[in-house]
């Protein structure tokens, strides 16, 4: 893929210019991704604040270690969508996402702009308020998924708000701005926990390889809690001021290879917008494994922190005129799903 010479959103939205120009090869580089230790929260929660709002207006990407959710609980979670995955076809498109909606399961359907190809996976949407007695998985076929998924999804929500109410303090906001934005209780929210299967690549073709299992893109929400499991490796970012230079095949490209126990973050593009541009969401993608790696299916866990569809974004020094967290994301969701939104 080629620069185009007219960013194709007009400039009008920088995201998705930036978005579509991105997809080449690029260089591999190493880069220090920042590794920061959320224990003792309370207390130490100036000192984690620093290093929060280093890393993100730094870099944008960074891991977590001491962050409140069990091994066990990451484990057990791990587990159950395996088990998802693992159902036949036809069961799994009984929970098919519906146009128009973040929940339930897609089959190679997410068409990102930078590549123009679908991503090489499956992946499972579970967005609370949305989910009705069609999308989840019945007792009977996968028992105890449900229980299992919600206690997943609130343990995501506790950690990032414990990280978005640092980010709100520095920004001059009150400690639990974020945390009314993204209120659980409301029928407006729509912070999503999504399974996703990346299909093993051992009987795959060498053309096979050429695509991505995610192509580069920058998330959509106000930040990303992503799981992965060693072993499982191929995310890589482009961060901060790097991911601005136009230009396809030039971007340098960083692995962020899994750490047990480490919750890997990352700034999205709707906190970028809410502060000002000041917190930096950065590019990544997953690539695919090389011929002499680990070649089997990869699992991971993202948690999409999205503010609820009424809340208003704009920032404390109004860069961007106020937006909707409903208009902003379902712009963002048709530009993936090929207009069908
Ligand atoms: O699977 C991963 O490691 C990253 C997934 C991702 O970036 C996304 O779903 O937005
Ligand atoms: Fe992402």
């Amino acid at each position: 893929m080629s620069p185009s010479p007219v960013p194709p959103y007009g400039n009008a939205r920088p995201e998705l210019d930036r978005e579509a120009m991105i997809g080449g090869q690029g260089t591999c580089i190493t880069r220090d991704i920042p590794m920061i230790d959320l224990s003792d929260y309370d207390r130490r929660k100036p000192v984690i604040t620093d290093a929060l709002w280093d890393a993100a207006t730094r870099v944008g990407f960074f891991q977590v270690i001491n962050h409140g959710i069990d091994t066990a609980d990451v484990d057990a979670a791990f587990a159950a969508a395996g088990r998802f995955f693992e159902l036949p076809m036809e069961q799994k498109t009984h929970y098919a996402r519906r146009p128009g909606s973040n929940v339930g399961w897609e089959y190679r359907a997410q068409v990102r702009p930078s590549t123009g190809t679908p991503d090489n996976k499956e992946s499972y949407q579970i967005t609370l308020p949305q989910m009705g007695a069609d999308t989840w998985p019945a007792e009977s076929t996968l028992p105890g998924f449900q229980a299992r998924m919600r206690r997943f999804e609130r343990q995501n929500w506790v950690l990032g708000m414990k990280i978005l109410s640092c980010f709100a303090i520095r920004l001059g906001f009150d400690a639990d701005f974020f945390t009314c934005n993204h209120d659980p209780a409301s029928a407006q929210y729509q912070s999503t926990l999504r399974l996703i299967h990346y299909m093993s690549m051992e009987n795959a073709r060498d053309a096979d390889f050429e695509f991505w299992r995610a192509g580069a893109h920058s998330d959509f929400d106000c930040l990303t809690l992503l799981h992965q499991r060693p072993g499982q490796g191929g995310l890589q970012v482009c961060p901060g001021r790097d991911a601005d230079a136009r230009g396809t095949d030039t971007l340098a490209w960083t692995d962020v290879p899994p750490v047990a126990g480490a919750v890997t973050c990352n700034i999205g593009d709707m906190l970028m917008r809410w502060s000002d541009d000041r917190l930096k969401s950065t590019l990544h993608r997953v690539r695919m494994p090389r011929r002499d790696e680990y070649l089997g299916p990869r699992l991971s866990l993202p948690f999409f922190c999205q503010a609820n569809r009424d809340a208003v974004i704009q920032g404390p020094r109004k860069k961007y005129a106020p937006i909707t967290a409903r208009d902003y994301l379902d712009e963002r969701i048709r530009a993936n799903y090929g207009g069908r939104s």
